[in-house]
């Protein structure tokens, strides 16, 4: 007899007690595990049944109908099969695809897995329905529509007790059941990333299918820019030249909510806000979902004349959604910094210079409780030191020589109510940081030569310096920046964000509202290799000069509309091969796809394998067999 882990001990334990007495005692189980239990006890199966042949196995011209109608599903998943699996589990798996009953059409792998699984029927033309065989990866798969993964005694049947099996069912664009992939093995053979393995290799089958199937204008969304096209994760949605959506894959059907018989019907509108046409160009497109988060989109297949909607600014008391544009470390920004908007935490922001401090800390403040109330911008760095200290705390009428006979209020209780902003806090002059911790400690301002006032307000700070530094060496007071870090947030420099193409777009769009310009396919493949020392201050002023310069009768912003400093730099920078994604009238090509796929995992990983072995699902060893049958060299490959 096999022996068992404590932990599958106590579940074959648990299958006992439950069958028996109907009480389940192991708590760890899967729900739908336990849901499939009650469903076979209900119907009276015994664990000790050994389904016989007339009830468990079809005849051949059942299993020929059968093959027929899975024949475009096999013809989709056999490059799957043999792409994805031969890695599983060293070869000790086998592949099953069943038909919506449960029977099963065909199995590959492992020869002597096969001769084994022959045993207990998990072979061809072997019915797997759970009302035939209890609780078992394929048949609950079906009965819950969902990914499930049965080891060892949480089949219901002691017989099948040996195996160790994940399925998936396989849906169409139209959400309709076709088909369930499963792996199985022995258990002892099973290895825990099985179902994620399923999992993607099902998301291929579909979207494969999709592709092939839907002819018309084809959308893949993604909410992160550089994971979009990877095939794998992709939304899609297939409209027709009416604009109705007809088919949307599991993930598009999760995000917009489509149920099955709204396929078909639904218009493209309802997916998207305000109508724009369809862009003639392969960049990815910043859309916004009806709650308006931002989601990156790419056109593929025939074009109709469809609307859409798109871009829609996000809601004007929202700030904070303007400035996200799909980077996923800002995104976490920006997140961070809502959940302390309305409470009194002052915000350090760090970031190097023109990274957008200022403009997130004016975002900060507009999306506050605060908004009607002013927002106050100091810059410690450009005021001379003597002057710093009237400018922040301002004096009383005739409190020195030169002072303005009314006296000043003072930056600092110009902010009353509102939001005081101090830039370059980190080149403040010592002397005037005890000032400035005494006012925040006190929350009260002392002009010159006057009394005490009140004052409230929010702070934000921001300084490019690495602050804890300038501490350690004495030229920052550690109050003062405990004081100021009640929450310290960190915007990515410019080369780390995976935003950049949404990035142009917003800019050129603000400062040519009513052109439809963009970048040439050269120049973006070299902004996007291009390291931007100067951030976004440096994108933003490129592209103003580029949007002036270019003749107005052109579209594409060449070599020639850029400032020639930056032309330059952009020439020296070493070049990337710009993403394409595969086309989309093309028969589907698995090597291509997934060739694409692993490039762009890569890209979005920022070269870290580990990262884009997971992103796509497989394990790293296969994952560098790939890269070496792509004849990537090592460097290349990483991106
Ligand atoms: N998301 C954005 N969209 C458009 N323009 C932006 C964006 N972020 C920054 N900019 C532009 O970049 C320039 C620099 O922004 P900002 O002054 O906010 O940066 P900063 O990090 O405060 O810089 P510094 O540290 O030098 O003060 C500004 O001209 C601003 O308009």
């Amino acid at each position: 007899m096999t022996m068992l882990t404590p932990s599958l001990e106590s579940v074959a334990l648990a299958r006992q007690t439950f069958i028996e007495r109907g009480e389940l005692t192991a708590l760890h189980l899967a729900p739908e595990i336990v849901r499939s239990w009650q469903r076979c006890r209900a119907k009276g199966l015994s664990c000790d049944r050994h389904p016989d042949v007339k009830e468990s196995l079809v005849d051949t011209p059942r299993l020929t109908t059968a093959r027929e109608r899975l024949e475009e599903w096999l013809r989709y998943a056999r490059p799957v099969f043999e792409s994805v699996f031969w890695d599983l589990g060293a070869g000790r798996s086998i592949l099953v695809l069943a038909d919506p009953e449960g029977v099963i059409v065909e199995t590959s792998g492992d020869p002597r897995f096969l001769e084994r699984a022959q045993r207990v029927h998990l072979a061809r033309g072997a019915i797997w329905h759970e009302g035939v065989r209890g609780t078992n990866a394929v048949g609950t798969a079906i009965a819950e529509g969902a990914p499930v993964e049965v080891l060892g005694p949480e089949h219901y049947l002691s017989c099948n007790e040996f195996l160790a099996c994940t399925a998936a069912p396989i849906f169409d664009g139209t959400g309709r059941l076709v088909a369930v992939l499963d792996v199985s093995c022995d258990w002892h053979d099973h290895h825990p990333h099985t179902r994620a393995l399923v999992n993607t290799a099902v998301r291929l089958i579909e979207n494969h299918a999709i592709a092939a199937r839907h002819r018309g204008l084809r959308i893949h969304l993604h909410r992160d820019a550089h994971a979009l096209g990877s095939f794998v994760d992709d939304a899609i949605v297939c409209v027709d030249d009416d604009g109705r959506v007809v088919a949307a894959n599991s993930a598009a059907r999760r995000l917009f909510s489509l149920r099955h018989e709204e396929l078909g019907a639904v218009p493209l509108e309802r997916l998207f806000r305000r109508a724009a046409p369809v862009p003639r160009g392969d960049e990815p497109v910043l859309l916004y979902d009806p709650q308006g988060n931002p989601l990156y989109a790419r056109f593929e297949g025939r074009r109709a004349r469809v609307v859409i909607r798109r871009a829609d600014p996000a809601p004007a008391n929202d700030a904070l959604a303007e400035l996200d544009t799909g980077d996923e470390a800002l995104r976490r920004v920006i997140a961070q910094a809502r959940r302390v908007l309305d409470k009194d935490i002052p915000i350090l922001l760090r970031g190097e210079s023109g990274v957008g401090k200022e403009l997130f800390a004016q975002a900060l403040h507009r999306s506050s409780p605060r908004r009607d109330k002013p927002f106050v911008a100091v810059n410690c760095a450009a005021l001379p030191e003597a002057l710093i200290e009237a400018e922040l705390f301002g004096y009383a009428p005739g409190a020195y020589t030169g002072a303005r006979r009314e006296g000043s209020l003072g930056r600092i209780r110009e902010a009353h109510g509102g939001t005081l902003f101090l830039d370059e806090i980190g080149d403040m002059p010592l002397a005037l940081q005890g000032r400035l911790l005494r006012v925040l400690e006190t929350k009260e301002v002392v002009p010159l030569g006057g009394k005490p006032v009140r004052v409230e307000f929010a702070l934000i700070a921001a300084t490019h310096r690495d602050l804890p530094a300038e501490v350690e060496a004495g030229r920052f007071r550690a109050d003062l920046y405990y004081r100021l870090a009640g929450l310290t947030l960190t915007l990515p420099p410019l080369r780390e964000r995976s935003d950049l193409p949404v990035l142009v777009e917003r800019i050129l769009r603000a400062c040519a509202p009513d052109r439809d310009l963009r970048l040439a396919p050269e120049v973006a493949a070299a902004f996007a290799a291009y390291s931007w020392p100067g951030n976004v201050r440096e994108l933003a002023q490129a592209l103003r000069v580029a949007a002036a310069l270019v003749d107005e009768e052109e579209m594409a912003i060449g070599w020639e509309a850029l400032p020639e400093g930056l032309a330059a730099a952009l020439k020296r920078s070493p070049g990337t091969t710009p993403l394409t994604s595969p086309a989309g009238e093309e028969a589907f090509e698995l090597a291509t796809l997934s060739r694409a796929a692993i490039e762009r995992a890569l890209v979005a990983s920022r070269g870290n394998r580990t990262a884009a072995a997971r992103r796509l699902g497989i394990s790293r060893a296969t994952l560098y067999r790939k890269l070496r049958e792509m004849g990537s060299p090592p460097a290349q490959a990483a991106g």
